[in-house]
């Protein structure tokens, strides 16, 4: 099940208020202490100073042009995930800093970053988009994806995971493993990435390292491999002992971006106890990899068993990288990223223990025999050049004007130009090969997720081949296996109405909409039937809101939204049977149709209707009939009688079906959709709400005060943890009890809460809960 996860860090800061609208939709929306303190700062300019093509750039900062087309086993494609707020961007900033490609360390809280480049992460502060950015690193080159923390962005996440080989999962230390890590975490391992863990915010009052350490444990199932030790922390934290090879890394307090560190052996003269806590801390790496690893377990226990001190730093290392492929474990390393500690030893992490493109297992390489294969994950507009799209290279080469066949679309396009992606930035490249993450200009028909090949022959011979491999297999269809997967694309839990400023701006409207949805498959689009309104379904609050303000921004249109409300689901509770007859003469002609079907409940979560024939039925039913029918299953399960919300957990089964000689399939749609509707209202109904799982934490002094507002809030409190010195409630709560939270959590604590949200299941309603809220709605939904 994919997963969303809202989270909200609440403040008790000034709302500020922007319009009308916003000034409403902020009350209830929530809003967060960086965004308002940025706010309420002067801007500073947006540019940085990036790498730019050669000839441009300063001597300090490298061209990209020395790391185009390195060998493969020489390429890092690695993903940053975390919690929001754990210090991603913070990091990313440091390693594009440290490896040469900005002369100036971005900072979130003054909204000059490079990887967050579009104007609302910079005003917010937060990650929206994941950027993709490329550098080098000690003669590796990296492709970095620094990804949103907020669950209203959690697509965006997965869809960059798919084509990663392997993540750094960044957590805050004094919070350990969060709400959202959780989400990741799962969505990493659904995709198979290798992961290394960095303990981020050793600086911060309340970080420890033993602490995160566990909940990574415990609460992650993970088996932490750890790789370092900080020295002090929070206050007192200076630096780190790297394990392995018993240093102690000490930055020089008087330097102020963290170049300058030296790394010193541990000596039993000068550091006697930090030195006799690594080698313990060594020894129970060693004896952990040996567990893990036979070949590593039969190199200790032959020539070292004696003796774990003297195996050697490299040999340890190869066998860390290896276990860390094999997902078996995960390496720990910790820092500070803000203060500049411990993010260059986390960059050799990654080369060292992440894996290269190649040493990841993709079976369906073998069906192109290095022609081109390329997955697009991403799609993006760009004012000037048209759609960009993102495309991750499994086999082959691209170069700029080449023509490439695009599979699910079956269409052949070309591609005008071929650029390296440095955040905002692009580099223009003669070719770039099977490894790398590559930007292309003049792709108008590709969308997210789709498969790229060099032509349509070549698609061709590899579903031949493929086909050969997958008879062993047992699986049928050949064009299907050419696909490499998409993205599941989770159902939006909110919707709002949106207008245009006139009737006029209508097709602009819908212009912009069909574009954003292009590059955000989790934002729906759809025609509201009885008022003929557009309609935006999205992942959140945030999300919608987000759309909004790229409407206004990027299109230049001032739109209306109409309230946000939630995505309710209607079922039935027991079988029912309808009769219909549609006989009518249109000039000539008689069309005649007579149906009778059962609408029954199916198991809870079983989606949309299935639809199921009587013998006597399916025998001899036309396939246009069929098709007829389906298509009336499934518009009239769209619109159910409550609410007119989408029907969901029902079998509908034609039991009788008499069609004349002639009749239009129209007329067959329009009997079954109004047979349907006839079953459904005769049912006992029942309304479906999306329910959250929610996680406060709090100080202890405001618990009991967000308790007793959760009970009104027909919240059901599963669990109440301690994590350090606050307390964790984890329950449910309806969703629609739920939105502008932010702001009454903030008044409650002033301001010391955080909370996140995931989406958990639908369940049915109490009866007098649905009553409550069809009362509500009655003017526009009938009572029971
Ligand atoms: N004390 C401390 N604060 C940090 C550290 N790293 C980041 N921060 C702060 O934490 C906040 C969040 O940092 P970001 O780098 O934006 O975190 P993120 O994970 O990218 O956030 P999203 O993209 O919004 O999910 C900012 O105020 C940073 O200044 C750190 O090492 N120590």
């Amino acid at each position: 099940m994919f997963t969303h996860w809202r989270i909200f860090a609440v403040s008790h800061q000034k709302v500020f208020s922007v319009s009308v609208f916003f000034f409403f939709f902020f009350t209830m929306c929530y809003c967060r202490i960086r965004a308002i303190l940025k706010r309420s700062k002067t801007r500073v300019p947006l540019r940085r100073n990036y790498s730019s093509p050669p000839g441009v750039v300063g001597n300090d900062v490298k061209s990209l042009h020395s790391v185009i087309n390195p060998p493969v086993a020489k390429i890092r494609n690695i993903g940053i995930m975390a919690h929001i707020d754990a210090g991603k961007t913070t990091t990313t900033e440091r390693f594009l800093y440290y490896s040469g490609y900005t002369r100036a360390l971005g900072d979130v809280d003054d909204g000059d970053t490079v990887t967050d480049f579009m104007a609302q992460e910079r005003e917010r502060g937060i990650t929206i988009q994941s950027a993709a950015v490329t550098f080098d690193w000690k003669g590796y080159r990296v492709n970095l994806i620094d990804t949103p923390g907020h669950v209203d962005f959690t697509l965006e996440v997965e869809r960059c995971l798919r084509v990663l080989d392997g993540a750094v999962a960044v957590f805050d230390a004094s919070a350990g493993v969060e709400a959202q890590t959780l989400t990741v975490w799962k969505q990493a391992d659904k995709h198979k990435i290798p992961r290394i863990c960095f303990l981020n915010k050793m600086d911060k009052t309340g970080a420890s390292f033993n602490y995160a350490v566990e909940s990574i444990r415990e609460k992650l199932k993970a088996k932490p491999l750890i790789l370092q030790l900080p020295i002090g922390e929070a206050k007192t934290f200076k630096g780190l002992v790297d394990v392995v090879n018993k240093e102690k890394l000490l930055w020089n307090s008087n330097s102020d971006d963290g170049k300058d560190f030296e790394r010193k052996p541990l000596l039993e003269a000068s550091d006697p106890e930090l030195l006799k806590e690594t080698i313990e801390a060594r020894n129970a790496l060693i004896e952990q990899v040996a567990d893990l690893d036979d070949e590593f377990a039969d190199l200790v226990l032959g020539e070292f068993s004696e003796n774990f001190d003297l195996v050697p730093a490299e040999k340890l290392q190869t066998a860390i990288h290896r276990v860390t492929l094999a997902q078996a474990a995960v390496p720990v390393l910790c820092g500070s990223a803000l203060k500049n500690k411990g993010v260059q030893p986390l960059l050799d992490a990654v080369t060292m223990y992440l894996p290269s493109p190649e040493e990841r297992e993709y079976g369906f390489l073998q069906w192109y025999k290095g022609d081109l294969c390329a997955l697009a994950f991403k799609v993006l507009h760009d004012k000037q050049r048209g759609p960009l799209v993102f495309l991750r290279i499994y086999s082959g080469t691209l170069t700029p004007q080449l023509a490439i066949h695009n599979i699910n679309r079956n269409c052949t396009e070309r591609m005008s130009r071929l650029l390296l992606p440095f955040a905002d930035q692009h580099v223009e490249i003669p070719s770039l090969t099977a490894g790398n993450i590559a930007l292309t200009v003049g792709l108008k028909q590709t969308a997210t997720g789709d498969t790229i090949v060099s032509s349509k022959s070549s698609a061709l011979a590899a579903a031949r081949r493929a086909g050969r491999g997958e008879k062993r297999h047992g699986r049928s269809s050949e064009a299907e296996s050419l696909l490499l997967a998409g993205v599941e694309i989770p159902e939006p839990v909110f919707f709002c109405t949106i207008e245009p400023p006139s009737v006029a701006k209508q097709p602009d409207l819908d212009h912009a909409l069909e574009r954003l949805q292009r590059e955000d498959p989790s934002l729906k689009v759809r025609l509201d039937p009885d008022s003929g309104q557009t309609v935006l379904c999205g992942m959140g609050e945030l999300h919608i809101e987000i759309i909004h303000d790229r409407i206004k921004r990027e299109y230049g249109l001032e739109t209306y939204l109409g309230p946000l409300q939630v995505a309710y689901r209607e079922t039935i509770l027991n079988s029912v049977r309808a009769t219909d007859t549609l006989d009518r003469t249109l000039g000539d002609k008689r069309h005649f149709v007579s149906a009778e079907l059962e609408a029954r409940p199916v198991e809870a979560a079983a989606g949309m209707a299935v639809i199921e024939y009587a013998d006597c039925v399916s025998e001899d039913l036309a396939q246009a009939s069929r098709e007829a029918i389906e298509n009336a299953v499934h518009s009239a399960c769209l619109q159910g009688p409550l609410l007119g919300s989408p029907v969901h957990d029902v079998a509908i089964k034609l039991h009788s079906l008499t069609i004349h000689p002639g009749t239009s399939t129209t007329m067959v749609n329009a009997c079954i959709s109004r047979c349907i509707q006839k079953a459904l209202k005769k049912a006992d109904k029942q309304v479906l709400e999306p329910l959250m799982s929610l996680e406060v934490t709090v100080t202890r002094d405001y618990l009991s005060p967000v308790l007793a507002d959760l009970a009104q809030r027909r919240g059901n409190i599963q669990e109440i943890q301690t994590r350090q010195d606050n307390r964790v409630v984890i329950g449910f709560v309806p969703l629609a009890e739920i939105m502008g939270y932010s702001t009454v959590l903030r008044t409650l604590t002033s301001g010391s809460a955080t909370f996140a949200l995931e989406f958990s299941t639908y369940q049915a309603m109490s009866p007098q809960d649905q009553s409550t809220l069809l009362n509500q709605r009655s003017g526009v939904a009938q009572v029971l």
